[in-house]
């Protein structure tokens, strides 16, 4: 057995973490072998609740949390952990977009920023869930200059299990016969979901999609439109926004990049953009990586259309866009 980690989750009362607590808890996350003291942050008055979230995680036994921290105070709540999953933030409600959110949002990323940067591991990786997720891990990586900018990401991940459920519900096979679905740029309703270079298998062979699946007109319209108004369609039928993909989405993202990702498959990340396929550099943006070591890289040298260049400078527009104001919102 491995020495503990200290992993914090803010926004632990709310729901996306009632879903979360218990996957990381039970060891779907960090692996079977590693035992957890679990940090729990969040604000003062949601004290209370929290404290019915610890009376049912000490109620699940779960053999690998060896301890459960609650708390309202970053200082506690960022205190050498190793892995942070920043959930806590406002989510919009009907007829809004995410950015929508950004006014309110972005500052708590700036204090969490500070505060990770004082508090946490100089290797802390960081998963921001709270939207508008891509810009509040620029603001919250900008404002923890020690910690590097590759530990800081922000979850797509949601999205491309949106979008390899939709292919595989219209090949009609298991999920797990997918793989390499792609989401490109902002977590948003101009995100770009991109089949074009997944792969499925049939039998005992593995053949791409898009010969799988010859329905280009679906692929580029009808495919691409319900993965970006997926989030909204939830919060129309639930009147609340989506919570348990949520946390199975932020726990993927997670595993992957503590325990590595197979050879030849990538998944999709809101990392810091280098200016790779032609995004815009030093926003937050998701790419296609691979992960060894803990360490993700972009996945280089796929093909890509001229159907694909527009919607990737779309997405990437709207970020750059984000970024300014966030960056604004932050000076006040
Ligand atoms: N990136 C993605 O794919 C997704 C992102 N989200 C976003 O995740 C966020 C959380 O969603 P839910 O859990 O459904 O919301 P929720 O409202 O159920 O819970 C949010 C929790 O965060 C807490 N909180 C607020 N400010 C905080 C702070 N400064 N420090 C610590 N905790 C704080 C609240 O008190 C509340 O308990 C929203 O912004 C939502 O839009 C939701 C689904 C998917
Ligand atoms: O704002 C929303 O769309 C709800 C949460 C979310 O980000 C999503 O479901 O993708």
């Amino acid at each position: 057995m491995l020495e503990p980690i200290k992993v914090v989750v803010t926004g632990a009362a709310g729901q996306i973490a009632y879903s979360l607590l218990y996957q990381i808890g039970k060891g779907d996350v960090f692996g079977q072998d590693q035992p957890i003291i679990m940090h729990l942050l969040d604000i003062p008055m949601m004290m209370g609740v929290l404290e019915g979230v610890v009376m049912e995680m000490m109620d699940c036994a779960l053999p690998l949390v060896r301890g459960i921290v609650p708390t309202a105070d970053p200082a506690v709540g960022f205190a050498d952990v190793e892995a942070a999953f920043l959930v806590g933030a406002m989510p919009r409600k009907e007829g809004m977009e995410r950015k929508d959110l950004l006014s309110a949002n972005v500052k708590i990323f700036k204090v969490q920023g500070q505060a990770l940067d004082k508090h946490a591991k100089k290797t802390v990786k960081v998963l921001v869930v709270g939207n508008p997720a891509n810009t509040n891990a620029l603001i919250c990586s900008k404002y923890a200059p020690s910690i590097p900018k590759e530990n800081f990401t922000a979850m797509t991940r949601l999205d491309q299990n949106r979008a390899q459920a939709q292919i595989a519900a219209r090949l009609s096979v298991g999920i797990e016969s997918v793989r390499n679905v792609l989401i490109w740029g902002n977590h948003s309703s101009t995100q770009y979901p991109d089949a074009r270079h997944a792969l499925v298998k049939k039998g005992a062979e593995e053949v791409k999609v898009s010969d799988a699946l010859p329905d280009t007109a679906w692929l580029q319209d009808q495919f691409i439109t319900t993965v970006q108004k997926r989030g909204a369609a939830v919060i129309a039928a639930r009147k609340m926004s989506s919570a348990m993909s949520a946390a199975k989405a932020a726990g993927d993202h997670m595993r992957d990049w503590w325990l590595g990702t197979s050879d030849g498959s990538f998944v999709s990340m809101g990392v810091i953009s280098d200016g790779s396929y032609n995004a815009p550099a030093d926003v937050v943006f998701s790419f296609p990586v691979s992960i060894k070591n803990k360490q993700w890289t972009i996945v280089q040298g796929l093909p890509i259309d001229d159907f694909s260049r527009g919607k990737i400078e779309q997405t990437g527009q709207e970020l750059v866009e984000e970024r300014q104001e966030a960056l604004s919102v932050c000076e006040d």
